[in-house]
């Protein structure tokens, strides 16, 4: 498979130098594609920024019924879509498929959003004047997105760029271009005007082209956070609006009264599906010493059992990490955590399997003390680490620690602990008998500390970072 950049409603090709490579089967090419540059992203720009005033009048009936029907496209081609991406990114069949259903009902949700009332009508403090606040397109986007959520990410942050009427340059991540090309297939065969969205591929500076562009009103970028930190300079520099979502570190408390079956099967979830990849993982696991032994034993038990192999062979539990770099990072942080104390209880090691791929066993290292690197540093694989606590006083400071503050999670039949966790923990989101993974796609997401940066992302809060507040007043 050959792909193209979109730019001003057209497919241009170009040479396709680089590969993304299937990391179940390193064989395997899943596509070739080209690599653009500042030129390319300058073209997208010009086009987006063409584009901008027609899409940003036309009728929000036209925006709703486009995104409408990208989310019912998508929707229909579930499975097919479901196999590429897992091919691409290594997750499971299951999980790239409820993937893909969920940017599927991004775009629905975004397509309500586009016809909802935003703006508000005031009584003026002053006697005989009316004033009113409206909610404004921005302008041109550019949006810099991940390997991890391939097709959900490009649809969070597009679905609501277009809904309010902003036009986009999308820059999906170099490991995983092929799912995001087929998501601007689908834009653009759903009757996107031209330009109105704009994809650039390559792996020469295409990021930091967009960031550093004088025509973007705005950047919206999910990575890591040494490159979010770069993004948010560059963009604050030139006074563009900028939003970053960037790492976590986060902390899962299970305490003495938990039911055991169900804190292993929350930390399993949370710790190992979707390979770790995710930034709200749960790889901190603090635990309360009365629970700490049956619990880490219990986990490394069903950890061990997981089958790990091929993500298109549907018997497979956990897929291969994405690159080759993530799996090299992943079994570097399994050996500084035992060098630095920590106890291997099971896996962290590269398997040899039928195709050759970036297979690792799911590991836990216990013992860990919170100052270790293991229990500060996002890995970003299936790694998990556990931290044995005496109370609920001490798990509630291990878990507010560090420099991340996304998601935290508290496993307890304790009412009274579950609410002082929600009031006190130091994170963005706060999950109560639930992995620290996984949330809804119509509610704000968002971290604190160096976890996000600028308005929150997703959902009804979307409207504040792709929108701007125009305040009317009318006197007779
Ligand atoms: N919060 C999250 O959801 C994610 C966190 N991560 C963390 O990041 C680590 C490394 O993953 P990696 O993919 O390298 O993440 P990066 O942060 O390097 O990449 C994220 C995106 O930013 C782009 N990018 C890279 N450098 C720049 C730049 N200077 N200016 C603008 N854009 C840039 C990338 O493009 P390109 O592909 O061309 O490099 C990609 O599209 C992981 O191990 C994990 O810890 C990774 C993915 C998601
Ligand atoms: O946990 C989730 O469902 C979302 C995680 C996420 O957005 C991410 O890892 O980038």
């Amino acid at each position: 498979m050959k792909l193209t950049h979109f730019i001003g409603g057209e497919a241009v090709s170009a040479d396709a130098p680089n590969a993304s490579i299937n990391p179940s089967n390193t064989d395997e090419v899943v596509a070739h594609f080209p690599d653009g540059g500042a030129a390319e992203v300058d073209q997208a720009v010009q086009a987006a920024r063409k584009a901008f005033p027609g899409w940003a009048s036309a009728s929000p009936e036209v925006r709703s019924d486009l995104l409408d029907k990208v989310g019912a496209t998508v929707m229909a081609r579930a499975k097919e879509l479901g196999e590429l991406l897992a091919r691409e990114e290594g997750k499971t069949l299951a999980e790239a498929t409820g993937e893909v259903m969920r940017a599927a009902r991004i775009f629905k949700y975004f397509a309500g959003e586009a016809l909802r009332r935003h703006g508000q009508t005031l009584e003026s403090t002053r006697p005989g004047l009316d004033v009113s606040t409206y909610r404004e397109a921005v302008g041109v986007y550019g949006l810099i997105t991940p390997w991890n959520f391939p097709i959900a990410i490009p649809a969070w942050k597009s679905a609501p760029a277009l809904a309010f009427g902003n036009t986009v340059v999308l820059k999906p991540a170099n490991p995983t271009p092929a799912i995001a090309h087929a998501l601007a297939t689908i834009i653009h065969e759903s009757g996107a005007p031209a330009g109105v969205f704009n994809m650039v591929l390559g792996t020469g500076g295409v990021g930091s082209a967009i960031v550093d562009h004088p025509d973007i009103d705005g950047v919206s970028f999910t990575g890591s956070q040494g490159v979010g930190a770069k993004v948010g300079m560059g963009a604050i520099a030139r006074q563009a609006r900028v939003q970053l979502e960037m790492g976590g570190k986060n902390p899962l408390v299970i305490l003495d009264d938990a039911d055991l079956d169900r804190a292993v099967a929350i930390a399993l979830d949370g710790a190992f599906f979707q390979t770790g990849q995710r930034c709200t993982a749960s790889s901190r696991i603090i635990v309360q010493d009365g629970i700490h032994d049956r619990f880490v034993a219990a986990l490394a038990e069903r950890a061990a059992s997981l089958k790990v192999g091929n993500a298109l062979d549907p018997s497979t539990q956990l897929g291969p990490a994405s690159s080759e770099s993530q799996f090299e990072q992943n079994l570097r942080y399994v050996q500084i955590a035992t060098e630095e104390g920590g106890r291997l209880v099971t896996g962290g090691e590269a398997l040899s399997l039928a195709t050759p791929g970036y297979f690792m066993s799911p590991a836990v290292i216990a013992d860990t003390d919170p100052r270790m690197r293991i229990n500060n540093e996002e890995v970003f694989g299936p790694v998990a680490s556990t931290i044995r606590v005496k109370s609920y006083g001490e798990a509630l400071d291990i878990a507010n620690q560090g420099e991340f503050g996304l998601s935290a999670g508290i496993v307890t039949t304790s009412l009274k602990h579950a609410r002082d966790f929600r009031r006190n923990v130091r994170a963005g989101m706060v999950m109560v008998n639930l992995p620290t993974a996984g949330v809804d796609y119509h509610v704000p997401f968002g971290g604190t500390r160096k976890s996000s940066y600028g308005a929150r992302e997703q959902g009804f809060a979307a409207i504040e970072f792709y929108t701007q507040t125009k305040t009317v007043y009318v006197g007779d």
